[in-house]
């Protein structure tokens, strides 16, 4: 394993006395292969600056995440896409043309798809008709054989089965792929956003896109494929409505009446529930985020005796949904029955005015019984259409809370033009990422992005760089994005020198681990700049950036895979063998505990590595950090008694191992 040329730690506070001890024995062992300096870091005061200023300084158009980049020359790559900077217009993530694209891609699907439509509407709608012949037959008004007749209704009832298939079949097979499409797209952007949008959003909320809105969508099509609901309900309505006017136009008209008035009773009932459905929504919601926080923070609510409190938590939603469970039931039975009110009217005004016409030879007996049947057809094609509408208005509301999170939101646009270039160029092999290979709708975004990835410098310079280059925090100036008027550091200068080790000291909330999130480029500063060699982190494709530095975490978190795949996650994209990984283990001082435990390195870690000590933890992530082999080590608060062994360079922090270091 390389020797790594820049190592920073982040360790020591509160700085006690035990750690001051803990420092110098730092410094005593790091006198061998690297220097080691001590940076301290002192609180800035926050203070409250204008937020106008900070908002002009954002460039979403460009790859830079943060303000315009502090070159003292004028860097020619920089012009070059001057003409872009644009602000550019949110882009919604579900638009209509995006979707049309998606199901587009299923043309012989969606061919199927009409004409077996067509097939089961002709075959539903000449059933009542039909029926109306049987009568006329068996009352020996219409000269047909009775089995001629039979065979006919024999047939349709065979065919409309086997169109149904075909029809929801191909619907659903489409839909389905189309929305593991959209799904796919969203989680890359979730992804792909920058990292204050996950300051912002809680991972319920963000689950809940992923899940139950993109649910709602789903439901559009596959809830509504049956006979009663949907495309089959519109084209039910419309066909009937036709052939009740050509069969009758005096009669036509009572049933044009009934849908009226259903559809309007229908609507009626959908509008006065949708605060009623609203409210049951965000109770479901709140339900399912109250049930993550309790389960996740299981050991703080143990250790608190919070049962009773997390119970009565959610009790407290569960009756706020069944109260409004109950409400919505209530408006239910009232639609119910005041459309069966509405057929009952129109059935007697059939035969009221059927009748009398029948008797005074005016109109067939077979049309009065077609016209009966079509009063059911019509009342539940009716009723299904405006349900339809109702998943319909659900679906749009979800579509719009999702392109509402997701548009605004900034995408770290170094980190999207990156990842697809690696995904363009075939760097990822992996075919399930063909999922992601759509393009959106947007081709302005597809050529700013082309032209934001040519003034990326050539990514195979940054290892070199970071290898060789000090790293410089100039006059840097950081707030959260999540907090634009609290300045967490103002004009630091620090200075990371190439081969030596440095350590930053300082009180809590000093702003120690900001300086690593910077240096991870999780975020930009908003003034100055940080460079290595000289040139500017944001000059550098994130990805490639991100390869040239390994950090690990004050509270480092694991994958719910074996320990083997949390150590091998470092490199994701390539094969790692198992000598790597024990070597990597070993060189963090981890091996040992592993192959202690029952399975060794397929021992599983359990949710967020909850089955492995807050020691062991980190030395999983030390692990996977040496493993990524990266000229720059980070290390934010790792434990005392932790001990790295690297080949020839190693780096202790901690003096309770005395014999584990070489
Ligand atoms: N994601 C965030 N959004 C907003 N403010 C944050 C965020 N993370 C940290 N802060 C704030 O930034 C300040 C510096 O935090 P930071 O974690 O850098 O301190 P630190 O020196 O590493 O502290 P410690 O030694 O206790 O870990 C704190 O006031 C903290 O509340």
């Amino acid at each position: 394993m390389a020797t790594i040329p820049n190592t920073f730690c982040l360790p020591l506070t509160p700085v006690t006395a035990q750690r001051r001890r803990n420092q110098r024995v730092l410094l005593r062992r790091f006198n061998g292969p690297h220097q080691f300096s001590i940076s301290s870091i002192q609180p800035f005061r926050p203070q409250f600056v204008s937020c106008r200023k900070l908002k002009c300084s954002v460039i979403s158009s460009a790859y830079i995440t943060g303000p315009d980049a502090f070159v003292s020359e004028n860097d020619p790559k920089f012009e070059e896409s001057d003409d872009s900077l644009e602000v550019v217009q949110p882009i919604e993530v579900i638009s209509w043309g995006f979707l049309w694209k998606l199901v587009s891609r299923h043309k012989l699907r969606l061919l199927a798809s009409v004409l077996s439509l067509v097939g089961c509407t002709t075959c539903t709608l000449t059933m009542p008709l039909l029926s109306g012949r049987f009568f006329e037959v068996l009352v020996g008004t219409r000269p047909e054989r009775l089995l001629d007749l039979l065979s006919k209704v024999g047939l349709l009832y065979a065919l409309e089965p086997i169109l149904t298939i075909i029809y929801v079949v191909n619907m659903n097979s489409i839909w389905e792929k189309v929305m593991s499409s959209l799904r796919a797209q969203i989680f890359q952007r979730i992804l792909i956003q920058k990292v204050d949008f996950f300051d912002r959003y809680k991972v319920g909320e963000l689950t809940a896109l992923l899940t139950s809105d993109l649910g709602s969508l789903k439901n559009i099509v596959s809830e509504n494929t049956s006979r009663d609901r949907g495309f089959r309900a519109l084209s039910e309505v419309v066909g009937t409505l036709s052939l009740l006017f050509a069969l009758s136009p005096q009669l036509a008209p009572i049933l044009g009446l009934l849908m009226l008035v259903v559809s309007i009773i229908v609507a009626l009932y959908k509008r006065s529930t949708v605060n009623v459905f609203k409210a049951h929504g965000l109770v479901q919601a709140s339900i399912a985020d109250s049930v993550t926080e309790s389960f996740s923070a299981i050991r703080t609510v143990r250790s608190f005796s919070g049962e009773k409190r997390q119970m009565s938590v959610f009790a407290r939603q569960v009756l706020e949904y069944e109260s409004s469970g109950i409400k919505l039931g209530t408006f239910k039975s009232f639609n119910e029955s005041v459309t069966r009110v509405a057929v009952y009217i129109s059935l007697m005004a059939l035969y009221c005015l059927g009748g009398s016409k029948v008797k005074a030879g005016e109109l067939s007996l077979g049309i009065v019984a077609s016209f009966i049947g079509y009063t059911f057809t019509l009342t539940f094609a009716v009723q299904g259409l405006v349900n339809t509408f109702g998943d319909l208005r659900a679906a749009l509301a979800a579509t719009e809370r999702i392109n509402s999170v997701l548009s605004d939101a900034e995408i770290d646009e170094a980190l999207a033009y990156s990842l697809e270039k690696d995904m363009k160029q075939k760097k990822v092999h992996d075919e399930t990422l063909e999922l992601y290979l759509v393009n959106g709708s947007n081709g302005k975004k597809q050529s700013t992005k082309t032209r934001y990835m040519s003034t990326l410098k050539f990514g195979g310079n940054v290892r070199n760089l970071a290898e060789t280059g000090d790293i410089c925090l100039e006059d840097v100036d950081f707030s959260y994005p999540v907090r634009p008027d609290v300045e967490i550091l103002r004009g630091l200068n620090l200075t990371l020198k190439c081969g030596t080790v440095t350590a930053l000291v300082g009180p809590s909330g000093a702003g120690k681990s900001t300086v690593v999130q910077l240096l991870a480029r999780f975020y930009e500063p908003t003034r100055g700049r940080i460079t290595v060699a000289g040139e500017d982190l944001r000059t550098f494709d994130k990805s490639e950036w991100a390869r040239v530095v390994s950090i690990v975490n004050q509270e480092p978190v694991l994958f719910s895979v074996s320990v083997g795949e949390n150590i091998a996650y470092a490199l994701p994209d390539e094969y790692v063998s198992k000598d790597d990984v024990i070597k990597a283990a070993k060189a963090a001082n981890a091996h040992e505990f592993i192959i202690s435990m029952p399975q060794g390195y397929d021992t599983l870690v359990g949710e967020r590595g909850g089955l492995l000590s807050g020691g062991q933890r980190q030395r999983i992530a030390i692990a996977r950090a040496l493993l990524k082999n990266a000229p720059i080590l980070i290390l934010d608060e790792v434990l005392d008694d932790i001990v790295i062994r690297d080949g020839p360079s190693a780096l202790v922090k901690g003096s309770s191992e005395p014999n584990s270091f070489g």
